[in-house]
Order: structure tokens, then C-alpha cells, then sequence
């Protein structure tokens, strides 16, 4: 079995520097050789010098920021995460912003139309350009994949593949009011921390499994932000919120995710080595490394 690591240094969809660093540094922490250990041929995507990409006038629609180079970003990533999902192979993304996943998910979707979505992360990041309050489009990629608010021509290519059906959260804490109604409205399953701390990890991930996949018959794309994690725990991250998951917690998603055989599809996003001090940055790589290997059959015994 193949996976394809397709780094994706980029940050246009948020506004702190180094996040487009994440790749580099997870693959330089020795991913590659860490698959390839597990018994994955690896083949390594070095995306992507994006600048080929870059737009010279990218003057925000609305609040939206670097909308033009986000969106021809995420509509090459499309193609590339498509490419290497039609092939049979395991496209691994490592990012880079969150902004991504409409780039990931439209290229999963374009393969595997039934899969669903498994979102790990402390925000939704489901705000429309009407609800956006920051105007960081990776607070957005959701409502772009599901087709929600207004059309914005410059992001026509991405095709509102995503049913709110096949699509649940699982870590959430921080939600904007206008994202709030969203899901209300929309009906979107969450499981936030509350939940978590409820019920336990092992029955949310069973529950999540259970509304998005009832059969275990539907292919899985697991997009999971790092900042879904506790501070503690990865604190190198963008838009850090406490009272995350812990260690185990996170881990436990990503071995379960496994166990199920369904996986075709994995992004590992907003590690941002700029932040924190040397030893932040270590654990926040090393944390990131760990995740990805869970999910790609690691097991503990
Ligand atoms: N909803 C947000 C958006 O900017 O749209 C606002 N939020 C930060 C904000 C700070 C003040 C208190 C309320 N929260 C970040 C989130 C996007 C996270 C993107 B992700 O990819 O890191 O999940
Ligand atoms: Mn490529
Ligand atoms: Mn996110
Ligand atoms: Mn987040």
C-alpha cells in the first residue's frame, strides 16, 4: 500500500507567519522513514513551490483575505490529492493552513463521492464570507465544501461535494456565534469537548462513526488539526484554544480511525514551527509525527 505525502508549505489562509514551515519539519523529523517502517511505500509529493501559483494583485473580496491565491492553491491540491487518491495510493497532506481542505477533501470527494469526513479540530471552520468575522479562510473551508452561503466566483471551481450528513467534528471548543447557527441549521453532527469529557473518547469515536458511517461501508477522510490537541500538548499551533485533547485522546481517534480499514484520505494541519519556544516546536512536531503514524496502523501492542 501506498502513501503519498504531499507537503503543502502554505499559509495564505491565516495571517501568522511559519505554518507553510510545518511540512518541512515533520518530514525532516523523519516521517518518511517512520512510514516506511510501518510497511508503507512512501512517496514524497515535495509540493509544491507554490509560488509558481503566487497572484501578484490578490486584493480581499469582501473580508476575505488572499482569496485568489488560496483558491488557485486549493484547486491544484485538488488535483494532486485526486491524482494520487484515483491511483489507489493514500494521499497524506501535511500542511500549512486549514484552508487546505477544500483543496483535499473537493480531490477526495472527486474519487470517492460516498466518503465522509472526520473533522479533528477545536473550530469548525465552517464560516461563510458573510458570517467570516477575520477573514482567515481557513476559518471557511467547510462551508465551501458544503456549498453554504453566498457563491464567490474566484473559488468556482469547488463543487459543493459535501453532504452535511457525511461530515462530523470531533474536539470542538472555540465556535463562532454565525458558525453556531450553521450547524444548527444544517444539522451537522459535533461532538466538542463537552462530549469528549462525557462520554468518553471511545464512545464519540463510536458515535461519530456510527452517524457518519452506520455500515462501516464509506471511505474516510480524516482531516485533523493539530490545534485540535491541548495546548499542552501542541502548543506550536496558530490559533491555540485550552482544554483540548489529550495526548491519548488524539491518538485514540487516529488508531480507531485505523482500525476501521476505511481510511483513504489523511491531512495534518496548522503545525506552525514559528511559534513557541524550541522544545514547543519539538513536541508540537513530534505529537504531529505520532498522529499520522496512528493512522496509518501504529498500534500499541
Ligand atoms: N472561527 C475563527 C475564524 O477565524 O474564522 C475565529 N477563531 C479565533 C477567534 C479568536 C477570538 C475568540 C474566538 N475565536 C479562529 C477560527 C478559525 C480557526 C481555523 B483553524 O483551521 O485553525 O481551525
Ligand atoms: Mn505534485
Ligand atoms: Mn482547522
Ligand atoms: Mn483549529
Amino acid at each position: 500500500q501506498t502513501v503519498a505525502i504531499i507537503g503543502c508549505p502554505f499559509s495564505a489562509g491565516q495571517q501568522r507567519l511559519g505554518v507553510d514551515k510545518g511540512p518541512i519539519h515533520l518530514v525532516e523529523a523523519g516521517l518518511t522513514d517512520q512510514l516506511a517502517e510501518l510497511g508503507w511505500r512512501v512517496t514524497f509529493d515535495g509540493h509544491h513551490q507554490f509560488e509558481e501559483l503566487s497572484v501578484t494583485d490578490d486584493p480581499p473580496i469582501g473580508k476575505l483575505r488572499n482569496p485568489r491565491f488560496v483558491s488557485r492553491v486549493n484547486e491544484s491540491v485538488a488535483k494532486v490529492v485526486g491524482g494520487h487518491a484515483a491511483r489507489g495510493e493514500l494521499p497524506l497532506t501535511l500542511g500549512g493552513d486549514h484552508s487546505l481542505a477544500m483543496g483535499t477533501i473537493s480531490g477526495t470527494l472527486g474519487t470517492y463521492p460516498n466518503a465522509c469526513v472526520i473533522w479533528i479540530d477545536a473550530h469548525t471552520d465552517i464560516n461563510t464570507p458573510e458570517t467570516t468575522d477575520s477573514g482567515n479562510l481557513h476559518g471557511m473551508p467547510v462551508s465551501f465544501l458544503l456549498g453554504l452561503g453566498a457563491k464567490v466566483p474566484e473559488f468556482g471551481w469547488i463543487k459543493p461535494l459535501l453532504k452535511a450528513e457525511r461530515l462530523v467534528y470531533i474536539g470542538l471548543r472555540d465556535i463562532d456565534a454565525g458558525e453556531k447557527r450553521i450547524l444548527r441549521e444544517n444539522k451537522i453532527k459535533a461532538f466538542s469537548m463537552h462530549e469528549v469529557d462525557k462520554y468518553g473518547i471511545g464512545k464519540v469515536v463510536e458515535m461519530a462513526l456510527d452517524h457518519v458511517n452506520p455500515n462501516r461501508d464509506l471511505p474516510v477522510h480524516l482531516s485533523f488539526d493539530i490545534d485540535a490537541l491541548d495546548p499542552s500538548v501542541a502548543p506550536s499551533t496558530g490559533t491555540p484554544v485550552r482544554g483540548g485533547l489529550t495526548f491519548r485522546e488524539g491518538h485514540y481517534i487516529c488508531e480507531a480511525v485505523y482500525e476501521t480499514g476505511l481510511l483513504v484520505a489523511l491531512d495534518l494541519v496548522e503545525v506552525n514551527p514559528h511559534l513557541e519556544d524550541e522544545f514547543s516546536v519539538n513536541k508540537t512536531v513530534t505529537v504531529g509525527c505520532s498522529l499520522v503514524r496512528a493512522a496509518l496502523g501504529e498500534t500499541l501492542l
